[in-house]
């Protein structure tokens, strides 16, 4: 369950910048580009989705993270099955959550801790929700209780060199909303009845990062939301949240009319296989 609630007003599309959290201006990333996805016809298309980003992203040798959710557990399960049958080589996993290390080690995917791993080759993962053309997505909606964690989620993310959200079509948006989650350092709640404590009063979850939870709801559409993380990032006691901007990125896309791939690099979309 999340700590408390607080509202944010939604940012202007207008003032639109791309300046990062280090204050230094970046360029609009290119608008991202479609096109469609790959054979496997008679599998569910979620998990074609999964067997797609395995099969065109990953290469023997290469340092993987291993993404959290519905599809990504796909993915680990097919990578697993992969190793098994020879097709892929000397693959090391760097799992963002106790779920996906859980997946990955009964899988048989040898793996590595992501505070002891500075490189990864690739990483995919599922996300909430993606804004259309930046490819910007927010993570971490669910409950943190399982041995999730934003934090760690977005180290393994940012550490790689490419990234693969693997989403269904209802997850990809032009006018986002819903809620974005913030982790804050521990705060000592004011209790009903009874004592309070950074890890007690009404129940609130605590990270095991030892962070609490604020779900910033938007009441309108999120119209920008790389000038809300950077608003985030400004704001004391926030330590981090569930915002990730990384370019390149790529979207791995499910529909019922099957799967699509959306890339941020235009460039990179000439070197796709037909598909
Ligand atoms: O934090 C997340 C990704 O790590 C998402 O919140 C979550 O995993 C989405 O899961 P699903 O795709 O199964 O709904």
């Amino acid at each position: 369950m999340v700590a408390s609630t607080a509202s944010l007003a939604p940012p202007c599309r207008s003032s639109l910048s791309f300046t990062s959290s280090s204050g230094r201006a970046r360029a609009p990333p290119p608008r991202a580009v479609r096109c469609s996805a790959p054979s496997d016809i008679d599998a569910p298309p979620l998990l074609r989705a999964a067997k797609y980003t395995v099969d065109r992203y990953i290469k023997s040798g290469m340092v993987v993270g291993l993404g959290s959710g519905n599809a990504s557990c796909m993915a680990i399960k097919y990578l697993g099955q992969q190793l098994r049958a020879g097709t892929l080589e000397d693959i090391v996993g760097v799992p963002t959550s106790v779920t996906s290390a859980s997946e990955a080690a009964k899988s048989g995917i040898p793996l590595d801790d992501y505070q002891g791993c500075s490189q990864i080759d690739f990483a995919f993962d599922d996300a909430d929700i993606i804004e259309e053309d930046t490819l910007i997505a927010v993570i971490g909606r669910r409950k943190l209780e399982g041995g999730e964690s934003i934090i760690q989620e977005k180290f393994v993310l940012n550490a790689a060199k490419r990234i693969v959200f693997i989403i269904t079509e209802n997850k990809y948006k032009g006018a986002l909303d819903g809620s974005v989650p913030v982790l804050v350092q521990s705060v000592w709640r004011r209790p009903s009845i009874g004592h309070a404590d950074p890890f007690g009063g009404d129940f609130p979850v605590v990270t095991k990062d030892g962070h609490n939870v604020l779900d910033v709801i938007f009441t309108s559409p999120i119209a920008n939301l790389a000038q809300v993380a950077e608003s985030l990032d400004r704001v004391d006691r926030v330590v981090d949240h569930g915002i990730v901007s990384k370019f390149p990125c790529t979207a791995v896309v499910v529909s019922e009319s099957g799967v699509s791939v959306i890339d941020s690099a235009l460039t990179k979309v000439a070197g796709y296989p037909a598909l």
